[in-house]
């Protein structure tokens, strides 16, 4: 019979990613942003049916689609080129091209908050006069009136729910990513969610139920639960929490009354659907490891957006028959089976503190010997179980990838998250020397088959693990990688700005830290062939943080290559720049596997 060769790296640089979602009122199509075409666009699928054509055209990322319930527009939101300062656009129903609607200069950032139940009043906020604290309002979409209704104070601060009678609203104040405040502005008053706002805590994801508001903190608590504010009562509650589990998500189904829940635990999520009349909460079995956005219709239909190390992202339906897989989004001719999955390993810090790591172990016939270590960006983020094309071009061409979470990482508990603020260089940089070290002695690497590779945050780790400890790797990879914190703290988003301190800290207050913990002091020991990678229009870690490094190692001789893409921002959204990335960096990896150097 005909044979066929085994998948090719080539296959994956052919997966396509799904970004969000929306599903019509009636649940009649199905829209969603996905780079089908190459760019990011809007795509539908009028269901049943399953063949998705392009919906409207803007060659741009995507935040937000939200249908109007009485289906006379679509809204989106836009930015441009990867900036992230997102605009909110109105798309006609049959499709086509997106017409701004709430936008203003390309430096200005509109972000959607809510639309009312008759789809007249669209409630956003911006940083148009209030860049760092962001300010809310309502557009009435039929005169075009605008409102401002709560100016952002000392952090940015964010409208996350509106009561039904459009008479109270929920707004979240970040004060850091640890410490978020949720309070509720009615006609008699304004009230926080939770007991004492002095205590550091998360909260968010309101949801009005009647006079309730039920929403999701770790006040007092090292996992996130579900809790309630009582507008007549004033009185706080907690309602469920789930153990070693923390709620990332909730959304509520009106007309059966019940919670469906997405807890995060380490590297997977779990999904629960909690009736808020009986109390009782079921765990239902998801077709993925990693959920990423739900919807539910008023006709009880749940919808996913997920995915899990093998399966790219997909939309899914669930309903009491059960799942049903919406989109076909697969890499071009390859099976989960012919993908790695990655094993849940721990090992042992410096202090004694156990970290857990994710190993994905080439599969024998590809196996070239090497292994890449990935420390995840964020950094207070993590890396899970979900699809990376990169990390499935690695695996084909024969590298094993392991990607601790080191403490800083989301998922393990609030205390653990906490520890790498104010401390960016130095506990979260030896976890990763432990893993590595770990990795050695279980003989699965050593210095002379270990490539250190890492994104933003990690792209930093990978800068600071080059200076300090060069002997571990033959080459480096920095995607967008923070060089020089003293640069890095002045030069991030507006909003962000109100975060810094807590995060990272203060460049006087803490300059001998600031210098200790910034790659750019460590460059006599980057002698490593390195190779950086960068968004022109990146304005999380702005291009100025990889020009210098790259200029002063050119400047002392050193061996980098730089590749910026000009019409990229935090991450490679266009699939054509997302190959050349991807090939660059297999080629040089390759190109160092042989060549051995001296430190
Ligand atoms: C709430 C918020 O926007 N927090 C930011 C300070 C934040 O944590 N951003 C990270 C997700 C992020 O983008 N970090 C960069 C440095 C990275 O990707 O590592």
């Amino acid at each position: 019979m005909i044979k066929f060769p085994k998948p090719t790296v080539e296959q994956f640089f052919r997966s396509y990613v799904i970004s969000n979602f929306t599903v019509s009122p009636n649940e009649d199509q199905l829209l969603f942003s996905s780079n089908l075409n190459g760019t990011m666009n809007v795509w539908a699928m009028n269901l049943p049916d399953q063949y998705p054509y392009l919906f409207a055209h803007q060659d741009e990322s995507s935040d937000f689609l939200k249908f109007d319930p009485e289906g006379r527009y679509v809204l989106a939101g836009f930015d441009r080129n990867g900036d992230e300062n997102y605009q909110i656009y109105a798309i006609a129903p049959e499709g086509g091209l997106p017409q701004p609607l709430v936008t203003g200069d390309s430096e200005e950032k509109y972000f959607y908050a809510h639309l009312s139940e008759d789809g007249e009043r669209l409630y956003y906020g911006t940083s148009k006069g209030n860049p760092r604290f962001i300010n809310t309002h309502v557009r009435h979409l039929k005169t075009g009136d605008d409102e401002l209704i709560q100016e952002g104070e000392q952090g940015a601060t964010l409208l996350t729910a509106v009561s039904e009678d459009e008479k109270s609203f929920v707004f979240s104040t970040i004060l850091a990513n640890t410490y978020t405040l949720s309070f509720v502005k009615t006609e008699d008053g304004v009230y926080d969610l939770t007991p004492d706002r002095e205590q550091v805590h998360v909260s968010g994801g309101a949801t009005f139920v009647d006079s309730t508001i039920y929403f999701m903190t770790n006040y007092d608590s090292e996992f996130s639960y579900l809790a309630k504010f009582d507008l007549e009562e004033k009185e706080f509650k907690k309602v469920l929490d789930f153990e070693d589990e923390s709620v990332k998500t909730l959304k509520y189904d009106k007309q059966r009354e019940q919670f469906y829940i997405v807890t995060e635990k380490g590297v997977k999520d779990f999904f629960y659907r909690y009736d808020v009349k009986n109390g009782t909460l079921e765990n239902i079995d998801a077709p993925v490891d990693v959920i990423e956005k739900i919807q539910v219709a008023k006709s009880g239909n749940v919808y996913i957006l997920g995915r899990s190390a093998v399966i790219p992202h997909n939309i899914f339906k669930y309903n009491e028959s059960g799942w049903k897989q919406l989109t076909a989004n697969q890499v071009l001719g390859v099976s989960p089976e012919d993908m790695v999955d990655p094993e849940v390993v721990t090992y042992e810090s410096f202090d004694g503190m156990e970290i857990e790591a994710l190993l994905f172990r080439a599969k024998p016939e590809n196996d070239n010997g090497y292994t890449v270590f990935w420390p995840h960006g964020g950094p207070q983020a993590a890396e899970r179980k979900f699809y990376r094309a990169m990390f499935q071009c690695l695996l084909n061409r024969g590298y094993t990838i392991f990607c601790p979470n080191f403490r800083g990482s989301t998922g393990y508990g609030s205390s653990f998250v906490k520890m790498v603020e104010q401390d960016w260089g130095e506990g979260p940089r030896l976890d990763n020397i432990h893993a590595i070290e770990w990795l050695f002695d279980q003989g699965i690497s050593s210095s002379e088959k270990l490539f250190l590779v890492g994104g933003s945050y990690g792209g930093y780790m990978a800068l600071l693990l080059h200076g300090r400890h060069p002997e571990y790797f033959k080459a480096v990879v920095d995607i967008f990688g923070v060089s020089n914190l003293f640069t890095f703290v002045n030069s991030v988003p507006e909003h962000w700005k109100p975060i810094m301190k807590r995060w990272l800290g203060d460049p006087e207050e803490d300059k001998e830290r600031f210098e200790k913990d910034s790659p750019v002091t460590y460059l006599d020991g980057m002698k490593k062939p390195m190779l950086v990678i960068q968004g022109a229009k990146d304005p999380r870690v702005v291009k100025e943080e990889s020009d210098q490094i790259v200029d002063k190692l050119r400047h002392a001789g050193r061996d980098v290559e730089y590749l910026v893409l000009d019409d990229e921002g935090h991450g490679f959204s266009k699939k054509e720049n997302e190959i050349n990335v991807y090939q660059t960096m297999l080629d040089f990896l390759e190109k160092h596997q042989k060549v051995s150097q001296k430190v």
